[in-house]
């Protein structure tokens, strides 16, 4: 479903993402690890053509995508739920919903997403402001799925909540995974991550430098590549 080769990231002068390449298969969950700034969010941008200079290849289903505008990007089947959510705090969680235009017949409709998070239909005259950050993600994630993705990106979904919520979130992706959909997802919980992904990609200083099936991560590669002191 997507396979990155060689691909070298910059914001300007900086160069970020030094070529990297990962391929996450259909139907799969693949997650990337690794410590602050070392470029899990750069990446998922990239793909998301919202880097302002990227080489390599990034395909999508086969297609080339590196360098597509954003919008052409989401129209082929690339959701994305961003880092810090990015909900319409002035608008109603119906609002936000709204905001994504529904566009195929068989896709992903607002009641489905009323149906996969009974507490957003709840809440749904409800500002999005007034949300508690897990009800945000929720809603965050409906939105994505309205698109109807593909592939669906997923950057750091347990940032800021409690460990209950955590729990509440990582059972609704492990339900998506379950029903067959292809995620990349970046997590800063590794917990998380290990019970939702297949494989897994730590990043350090933007290059990949531990890949491998979740059964193979252990604490060895994890106070090699992700303790702060390494
Ligand atoms: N818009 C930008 N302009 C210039 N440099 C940037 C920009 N965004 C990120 N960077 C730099 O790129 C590097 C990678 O950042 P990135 O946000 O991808 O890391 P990350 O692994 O997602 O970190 P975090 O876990 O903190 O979100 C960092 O050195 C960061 O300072």
């Amino acid at each position: 479903m997507l396979q990155i080769k060689n691909l070298n990231a910059y914001y300007g002068e900086s160069h970020v993402l030094h070529n990297l390449s990962l391929k996450v298969g259909q139907g799969q969950v693949c997650a990337i690890l690794g410590r602050n700034g070392m470029g899990k969010t750069t990446t998922i941008y990239s793909i998301m053509g919202m880097v302002p200079k990227r080489e390599g290849t990034i395909e999508v289903a086969g297609r080339n995508m590196v360098t597509a505008k954003s919008y052409h990007i989401s129209k082929s089947g690339v959701g994305l739920v961003p880092q810090g959510r990015r909900i319409f705090p002035n608008l109603t969680v119906k609002e936000n919903l709204l905001t994504t235009k529904t566009n195929t017949e068989n896709g992903w409709k607002h009641d489905d997403v009323f149906k996969l998070f009974p507490r957003i239909e709840e809440r749904q005259h409800s500002m999005g402001g007034n949300l508690s950050g897990g009800e945000q993600q929720m809603l965050s994630i409906g939105r994505a799925l309205l698109t109807n993705p593909k592939l669906l990106l997923l950057d750091e979904p347990s940032e800021g909540l409690s460990p209950l919520m955590v729990q509440e979130v990582s059972k609704i992706i492990r339900q998506l995974k379950q029903a067959g959909l292809t995620m990349l997802l970046v997590e800063q919980n590794l917990a998380m991550a290990k019970e939702i992904a297949d494989y897994i990609y730590i990043l350090n200083k933007g290059r990949i430098v531990f890949e491998g099936a979740v059964e193979e991560f252990n604490g060895d590669i994890q106070k090699k590549h992700l303790s702060l002191s390494s």
